[in-house]
């Protein structure tokens, strides 16, 4: 990820990018309308990193150019979907609920950076990193702390982009 970015590699574990995880279990079962149905509502992932293990079944789909595109499971694979100020987009996906007559089985792992670490029980500033900014490419996030971050994603119904909407710089005028 780092040399994707373009940044010194460990630059993200220093930071203590991931080492916070949590791993969620989704069960689909069989669905007999599924067309009447709704399976896990679209959204995006507010974590740094998702590493996504599912089965053959399929459903999941991303939106590309606002269309909804399925991802074919490939046996073996993994999905990965990340967040980074917009270099990498954090992808808007869905999963549809299940039409076939086995369930589906997926585990996301999802990581987040951890620490909590001042004297106010709070972490330093996280926002968009100093390397991947310039003139030509200011940053499009507000620095935050995990308290913050936190507390954006609190009691807020599953949606696209709600917790990177509310420390986005918005130009003025
Ligand atoms: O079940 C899946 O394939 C995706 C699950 C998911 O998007 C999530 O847990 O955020
Ligand atoms: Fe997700």
């Amino acid at each position: 990820m780092c040399q994707g970015l373009g940044v010194r590699p460990g630059k993200l574990k220093e930071m203590r990018c991931t080492e916070s995880v949590i791993l969620l279990g989704h069960f689909y079962p069989h669905c007999p309308q599924p067309d009447l149905t709704a399976g896990l509502v679209p959204h995006t992932d507010h974590t740094l990193v998702t590493i996504l293990l599912q089965d053959q079944t399929g459903g999941l789909q991303v939106k590309r150019d606002n269309q909804w595109v399925s991802v074919v499971p490939i046996d073996g694979a993994i999905t990965v979907n990340i967040i980074s100020n917009d270099k990498y987009k954090s992808v808007e996906h869905r999963v549809l609920a299940n039409g076939s007559a086995e369930a589906r089985i997926s585990i996301p792992l999802l990581f987040h950076p951890a620490g909590v670490c001042n004297e106010d029980g709070d972490s330093g500033y996280y926002g968009p990193l100093v390397e991947l900014l310039s003139t030509e490419n200011p940053p499009k996030y507000r620095k935050f702390t995990l308290k913050e971050f936190w507390k954006q994603s609190q009691g807020k119904a599953i949606s696209p982009n709600i917790v990177t909407n509310a420390f986005k710089i918005v130009a003025e005028g």
